[in-house]
């Protein structure tokens, strides 16, 4: 077995990177000449597709670690590293004036996310409640702009946790969308008003087979839990000791292996399985737009606030975009296409009735 065998081209940059350093490592291969040296004896050859499984599971596990980083105590050069991430993410509340200021003259339209957004993180999925208090914030948020929850979660769940008939919702990252169910100033003669759109109905007999596969191969890990989220699936890893991820990672990897229409991407402390289909949070929210009469508009300011490495592709839209602005929820420095943040969803309600406070302001003015 030579370094050179070890390469593979098809398989992604960093994991190359990965695989080559960790055989010059291995003390098998010198680093310059690519010639094998000796094995010792007790040496058992291990295969190019284990060497490569195993760093493809120790890269899972790291970003696995990296998806909801529970943060040791705060060192100066923490202090500093958040400071210079605040400049370049400045809070939304303390920027809230400028916020506005850019969307003069342009229709606010707004896209939240629920868990981490609307509701705090907690340990189990089906207690993910948002206050009162927000639910009231959300339905006076809906009076004013156009209002969309884009959401990993399976829609009808997420309807249960928000209970307010007049937004739009995107469930399954956007692969379940409806419009309001009751009327209101904003779906009026639009298309929206009867939009049910679902590009991955094809997929529904898959995912419900994987999602009982899934079930019955991770039961054996203490803490797994398995979410039908119609088109799409959550294995969860919050309640599992982090002694067991790498076993976990295996179990979900096995079974994927055997559905390549299914990919996997990560949330906080999640697995998602979703169709291979090219449709994210960032295509939801274009097809939001466009269903509400805003493709191709200049006077719209869309405004998208989310927590999560989903909600990544529609910070990245709103970029490419030039339009409108996305707000990271984290209290930790993090690598976003967001351009403001918010620490948690406290400052999430505090900042949406700012909002409501200054369109109510705005339209008393007008009608003075
Ligand atoms: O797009 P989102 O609305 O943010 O949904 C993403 C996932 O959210 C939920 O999981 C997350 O919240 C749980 C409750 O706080 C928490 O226990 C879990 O660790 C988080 O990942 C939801 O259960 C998933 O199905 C969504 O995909």
């Amino acid at each position: 077995m030579t370094k050179q065998n070890l390469m593979v081209s098809d398989a992604n940059p960093a994991l190359n990177m990965a695989i080559s350093a960790s055989v010059s490592n291995s003390s098998i291969f010198t680093a310059t000449a690519h010639k094998p040296l000796p094995m010792p004896s007790a040496y058992i050859p291990i295969t190019r597709r284990k060497v490569l499984k195993n760093l493809e599971i120790n890269a899972c596990v790291d970003s696995m670690r990296a998806s909801s980083p529970t943060h040791p105590k705060s060192t100066p050069s923490r202090a500093e590293e958040h400071s210079s991430w605040i400049l370049h993410h400045p809070s939304a509340l303390d920027m809230f004036e400028q916020i506005i200021d850019a969307s003069k003259g342009k229709q606010i339209v707004m896209f939240l996310d629920y868990d981490g957004t609307l509701s705090p993180i907690v340990n189990d999925p089906d207690r993910a409640f948002m206050s009162d208090q927000m639910r009231k914030t959300v339905r006076k948020l809906a009076m004013s702009f156009p209002t969309a929850i884009v959401t990993g979660r399976c829609r009808d769940k997420v309807y249960s946790f928000v209970r307010l008939a007049e937004l739009y919702y995107a469930g399954s990252h956007g692969m379940d969308i409806t419009g309001p169910t009751t009327s209101s100033k904003y779906n009026k003669g639009s298309k929206a008003e009867a939009i049910l759109f679902q590009p991955a109905n094809e997929f529904l007999p898959m995912i419900d087979e994987v999602y009982r596969v899934l079930v019955e191969k991770t039961k054996s890990t203490p803490g797994a839990m398995v979410e039908n989220n119609k088109f799409c699936v959550s294995v969860h890893y919050r309640c599992v000791d982090e002694k067991k991820w790498s076993e976990l990672a295996h179990q979900v990897k096995s079974v994927l292996k055997e559905y390549p229409k299914l990919r996997l991407t990560q949330g906080r402390k999640v697995f998602e399985i979703r169709p291979t289909i090219k449709w994210d949070k960032g295509k939801a929210l274009e097809f939001l737009l466009e269903s509400l009469g805003f493709a191709n508009c200049a006077d719209v300011f869309p405004v998208y606030i989310g927590d999560d490495r989903t909600d990544e592709d529609a910070f990245k839209k709103l970029r490419d975009r030039g339009q409108g602005l996305g707000i990271l929820v984290s209290k930790f420095p993090r690598d976003t296409c967001a351009s403001y943040s918010l620490q948690e969803p406290e400052e999430v309600k505090d900042f949406l009735q700012r909002l409501v406070e200054w369109k109510q302001a705005s339209q008393r003015t007008c009608s003075k």
